[in-house]
């Protein structure tokens, strides 16, 4: 569901001439109908009626017409019709079929409206297909001067369709404890937070829009509003939060109701440097990425471990999957494809 659907209900029709429901509501002074309009109470005589702008009172518009709600903000909206369209309003009354229609509700935005990246190459909304991955994760950024929309150009053009691979934060502490940067958040207001990254993939830097999202249930429909269009999404649960792993289904429940089909998502178990608070078995996260036929990581925003690793083997899933290159691979038989066990383990937090 876009957000923009959550505006955009169709308004009413306009009513107005023979057909107005609205006779016996008085006029706001506010919207009084300028050509005549709605003949609310006080009509104007017969013979005036019609003249000048179809049932235009005294006074009234060229045009103003058989519409009853002309000054409305609906009808303004529709440049008044008869005013703008000389002529027409002239005459009898039109039947209703000759009055604007009301304009059509706004399309639903195809993707999330804020913030967009001040990075010179396209946006999520210009770039159609081919842009820079967006990507939302609890850890954003690490290093200030690969996330900054300064970075050097990437090799975007190499990028197959990197549309907006996306995390969805599960209800875990945010991971990108990036030394230096800004203290305050806007994540908290908004339930959406968005950052820039730079990761390598086969020498290649690619970009990517990382759109981190609250996990608390509160900020749920903002959060997965924004999964549309993703093309990978990260969850991150607390390796020392037990409901936080829990929670972990729910999303993948809810990936699965909003997200584009064949999304790639990734599983990271984070504070893995906390190993003496952990109540989440390794174990336990490898069944369940399995499961779901996703890579596995734990993760350390405060000391780096496999962050960067998490984020490249993403990318390059994305990569591979948005470019064809993965052939026979395209579709992940639940439990077979655990990924993160091809990978050089160069942790002790890795899945090895
Ligand atoms: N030790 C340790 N602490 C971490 C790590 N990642 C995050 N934290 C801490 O966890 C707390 C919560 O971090 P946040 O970044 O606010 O978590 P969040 O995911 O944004 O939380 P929500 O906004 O509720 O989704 C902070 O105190 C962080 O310092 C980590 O890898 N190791």
């Amino acid at each position: 569901m876009a957000l923009g659907s959550l505006v955009s209900a169709p308004p009413p029709p306009p009513r107005g001439g023979p057909q107005c429901q609205r006779r016996r509501q008085p006029a706001s002074p506010r919207f009084r109908p300028r050509g005549g309009g709605c003949p609310v109470p006080r009509r104007p005589p017969r013979g005036l009626r019609a003249r000048g702008g179809g049932a235009g009172g005294p006074g009234g518009r060229p045009g103003g017409g058989a519409h009853g709600r002309a000054a409305s903000p609906l009808s303004r909206g529709l440049g008044g019709e008869g005013g703008k369209l000389p002529g027409l309003g002239s005459g009898p009354l039109r039947p209703p079929a000759l009055r604007a229609r009301p304009p059509a509700p706004p399309p639903a935005p195809q993707c999330p409206p804020w913030p967009k990246p001040t990075t010179t190459s396209s946006s999520c909304c210009s770039s159609g297909t081919r842009g820079w991955a967006r990507l939302v994760s609890s850890f954003a950024s690490q290093r200030t001067a690969s996330t900054t929309p300064t970075s050097p150009p990437s090799v975007a053009s190499q990028v197959q369709p990197l549309q907006s691979p996306q995390y969805c934060g599960a209800p875990v502490p945010r991971l990108p404890i990036l030394p230096g940067s800004p203290p305050q958040r806007v994540r908290p207001l908004l339930g959406i937070d968005f950052k820039i990254r730079t990761v390598d993939v086969e020498g290649k830097k690619i970009k990517l829009q990382v759109w981190d999202t609250a996990g608390q249930e509160r900020f749920k429909t903002i959060t997965t509003a924004y999964y549309r269009g993703a093309m990978g999404i990260i969850l991150v649960y607390d390796i020392t939060d037990e409901k936080s792993f829990e929670n972990i289904q729910n999303w993948m429940k809810s990936i699965k109701e909003n997200a584009s089909a064949g999304v790639e998502r990734l599983l990271l178990g984070n504070k893995c440097d906390m190993e003496a608070k952990r109540k989440v078995q390794k174990e336990r996260a490898v069944k369940l990425a399995r499961e779901h036929g996703i890579r596995f990581f734990e993760t350390s925003a405060k000391s780096s471990t496999n962050v960067d690793e998490a984020f490249s083997s993403l990318a390059r899933d994305i990569l591979l999957k948005s470019g064809g290159r993965r052939p026979g691979n395209s579709h992940k038989p639940p439990g077979t494809d655990l990924r993160a066990c091809d990978k050089k383990n160069t942790s002790k937090c890795s899945l090895g």
